[in-house]
Parts: C-alpha cells; structure tokens; sequence
C-alpha cells in the first residue's frame, strides 16, 4: 500500500499492536517486537543487499522499539485508566479511545521517523515531507481497525470484551437481508470513487468517499456491532487495495482522513442506542418515586398542571390533597429508617389500590404526599381523603402491629388558580388537622 518511501495509506500493524497492548497488556511487548523486527530484517531483505547483517538487526531492533514502546504507552495507558477511572459510558470511552490513539499514533510516526533518520535511512528533508502522511496513515489504521483486531483476538483468547460493546439491539429478518446491501452499496461507493479520481484526476473527486459514511450509519444503526468493526474494516481494505491497484497517490490524504473521520462517526453512532435508552431510565427515574415507586412530585406537577388548564373549558370540579404521616418522626426513632421506609411504602400502596384510575397519588417528599382527584367536589374529596385514611394499614414491629395515621387537607381547585396557591391552601389545611389533634381530613 506504499505511496511514498516510509508511508503508507492506512497501516494495519499499528492497529493490531494498539489491540494486542489494549487487550492483554505487557504481556504483548515481547511478541510485537520480535514481530516487527522480523518484518524490519524482511524489509532490508528485500530492499537492500548492502548493509551488513549485524547493522541490519540492530537497525530493525531500533525501529521495532520505537513502534512497540509507542503503542505499548497509548495501549497500556488506555487499559489501566478505563479500568482505574471507572469510566462506564460508551461515549467516554470512544472519545478516550479516540483522544488515546491520536497521540499513540503521533509518538509512533514521531518516533519511527526519529529512528529512520538516526540509522540514516531518512533525510530530514524527506522526514519533513512525510511525517503529516505516515502520522494520519498510522492514525487511519488504529481507529479503523484496532475494534477490529480486538475482536478477532478476542475470539482466539477467549477474552472477555464486555466492556466494549454496546447494549445488544434487537435484530429483525428485514435488516438481516438488508446487511448485504448495505456493504454492496459500500464496495460501489469505493469502487466509484477511486475509478473516477484515477480517470479524472482531479482532487474533489477523492472527496467523494465521505459518501462511504451513509451506508455505514446504516449499518452502525441497524445492525450489531461487530458488523459495523468488520465493516470498517472492510471499507478501508478495499480502499487501500484499489488505491493501490489505481496508484491515486496524490490524494492520500483525503482518503486517510475519510477513513478517520468515517470510523469516529460509526463509533460515536455505536453510542446512540445506549444514549436513548439512558436517557428513557433517566426520564422514568425524574417520574417516579425511587422508595414508593408512586408518581414522584415532578410528575403529579406536569399532570395537575394539565389538569389544571382543562379546568376552564371543561367546567368539571378538580380536587387536591396534600396529607402527612401521624409522628412518623417516632416511627423512625423508635424502629429504625428501615421501619419507617416499609411504613411509607405501604401507605403509598394503600392508597394506589384503594383511588381510581384516574386519580393520581405521588410523593411529595419525606412523610407528605399529595393526591388528585379530577371530577371530585371538595366535598366528596373530603369524602374520599377520609375513607383513604381510614384504610391505611398497619405496620409490623418487633412490638406486633402498629396503626399507620395520616392527616390530610383537602381544596378544590378554583378555575383561576395555579397550582402552587391551590397547595398553599391545602397545607394550610393540612396544618389545620394536625393542629386538631391529626388523623383527620380538613377540608377548605
Ligand atoms: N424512613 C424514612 N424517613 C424519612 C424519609 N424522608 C423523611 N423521613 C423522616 O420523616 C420524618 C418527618 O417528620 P415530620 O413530618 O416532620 O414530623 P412527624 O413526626 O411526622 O410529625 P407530624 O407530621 O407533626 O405528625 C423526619 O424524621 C424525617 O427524617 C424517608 O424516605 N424514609
């Protein structure tokens, strides 16, 4: 895939090393770099017949330290933090990873280029020229294929790998016939693209490959995640083996960039289904109440607001309660916060079964809850409050059952009144029944 001297287009070894680092650690060092300094003695073997074999070796150790020592420090380093920093989201541990290999990448083309230079085979001249295009090739390899090789070394290993996908997403027959169309549509897109920049030489073309990134959201969207690695890895084969074939050197950069940008997309697209159903747990967690798993009061706010809009034009009485466990402060005192929760609990329970449909009962906060009662008078609130009181169950103690007791205040809604001032009252009557000596509606 070489275009220049020293520099190629997209770079698998830098992906597979970055891979072997991340997924067992130091234990990679010594493999990788016996490897590359076999394929260093291979490179001399078929480039050069002069040097001697002594100076060949030490040249290729040279050159294999600096490729294992860069992508053993952005490996290693990538390892250990993900685990030490506890970082869970799949968003952060792309943009780490991301971050991670632009400067693993940077070091690796820094430091081979150093190396070739101190072994003389590089000018500084010619290490100018080519060190923006052996860093972005370096770099288009490791993010389009490091996912790759984890996966595959993963499935010799045996290794878990858990902490590197994303939920599962269900899969229907329809998108499974669809899988193939979607890489066709990537091999057409290549093939078009490299055959047009190769024909027409001209530099827009090459840009065209960025087109490669709606098939691969497609994929990224619809399919599991080892068909979006195996297709990335796929696209920048085949990019790298026609551009090859076709020779459009001149625009390597974009497509080493294409290919960059094109994986970052599809990683960050991986996210997106975690995202939503986060954001769905976070959006019930704000709607119901973690302890009584009633309505919380964020929720009773959005319905009664609703309710309270409706009032004007559909002339149906509205009614709200607002009521507070009896010395539930001694509940918690005498048998503990565990009794004290169970009490709580149960009450929220005991009212749910025992109000309508309609109705909605949520927690306020700490003993108080609140309850609305669409299409009730004050008066037959009332009514209801106190039935709703009288079934409140009874707790089991050390001591045997103790009775829960509640006060409650109880206001109609007028038609042109807020929320907030419809509560002030309701407290206001609810303060009235304990001052009455509690376990008791007042109504106002
Ligand atoms: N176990 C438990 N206790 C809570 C929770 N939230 C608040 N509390 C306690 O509930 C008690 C509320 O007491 P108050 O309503 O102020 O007083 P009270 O003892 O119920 O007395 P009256 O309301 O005047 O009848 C406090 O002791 C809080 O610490 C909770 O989630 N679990």
């Amino acid at each position: 895939m070489d275009y220049q001297p020293f520099v190629s287009l997209w770079y698998p070894p830098a992906a597979l090393s970055l891979a072997a680092f991340i997924l067992v650690g130091g234990r990679a060092f010594l493999p990788i770099v016996m490897a590359a300094t076999l394929a260093g003695l291979w490179m001399y073997l078929e480039l050069d017949t002069h040097t001697a074999f002594h100076q060949q070796t030490r040249h290729s150790l040279l050159l294999a330290f600096a490729h294992t020592i860069s992508y053993g420090l952005g490996g290693l380093y990538f390892r250990k933090t993900i685990h030490k920093w506890d970082i869970q989201q799949l968003p952060q541990r792309i943009l780490y990873f991301l971050i991670i290999t632009l400067f693993t990448t940077f070091l690796a083309a820094s430091s081979g280029i150093i190396a070739f230079i101190i072994i003389g085979e590089m000018s500084w001249a010619q290490a100018e020229a080519s060190w923006l295009n052996w860093w972005v090739g370096d770099l288009a390899g490791a993010m389009v294929l490091t996912p790759f090789f984890i996966l595959l070394l993963s499935r010799l290993w045996n290794s878990d790998i858990s902490w590197l996908k994303p939920k599962r997403r269900r899969q229907n027959d329809e998108t499974k016939r669809l899988w193939s169309s979607k890489m066709l549509l990537n091999v057409a897109i290549v093939m078009v693209v490299i055959l047009a920049d190769h024909y027409f030489n001209h530099a827009s073309i090459a840009y065209f490959i960025f087109f490669i990134s709606i098939p691969q959201m497609w994929i990224v969207y619809t399919e599991r995640m080892e068909y979006t690695v195996i297709s990335l890895a796929l696209m920048s084969t085949m990019i790298a083996a026609w551009f090859g074939f076709y020779g459009v050197s001149e625009h390597a950069l974009t497509y080493q960039f294409a290919m960059c940008v094109i994986a970052a997309n599809a990683y960050f697209g991986l996210a997106v289904p975690s995202l939503l159903s986060q954001n769905k747990k976070l959006h019930h967690q704000t709607q119901i109440d973690t302890l009584t798993h009633i309505a919380s009061r964020n929720h009773f706010f959005e319905v009664a607001n609703n309710e309270i809009k409706q009032l004007k034009e559909q002339n149906k009485p509205l009614s709200l309660a607002l009521f507070d466990l009896d010395e539930f402060k001694s509940i918690n005192d005498t048998y503990g916060h565990l009794i004290g929760d169970q009490a709580l609990i149960m009450a929220a329970q005991s009212i749910s079964t025992h109000i309508r449909d309609r109705d909605l009962i949520a927690r306020f906060g700490g003993d108080e809850f609140l309850l609305l009662l669409p299409g009730q008078t004050k008066e037959r609130a009332h009514l209801t409050a106190d039935r709703l009181r009288q079934k409140l169950p009874a707790i089991p103690t050390p001591e045997g059952h103790i009775p829960i007791r509640a006060s409650f205040g109880v206001v109609e809604i007028n038609v042109n009144e807020s929320l907030t001032q419809a509560l002030q009252r309701a407290d206001q009557a609810l303060l009235n029944a304990k001052r009455k000596g509690r376990d008791q509606v007042v109504s106002s």
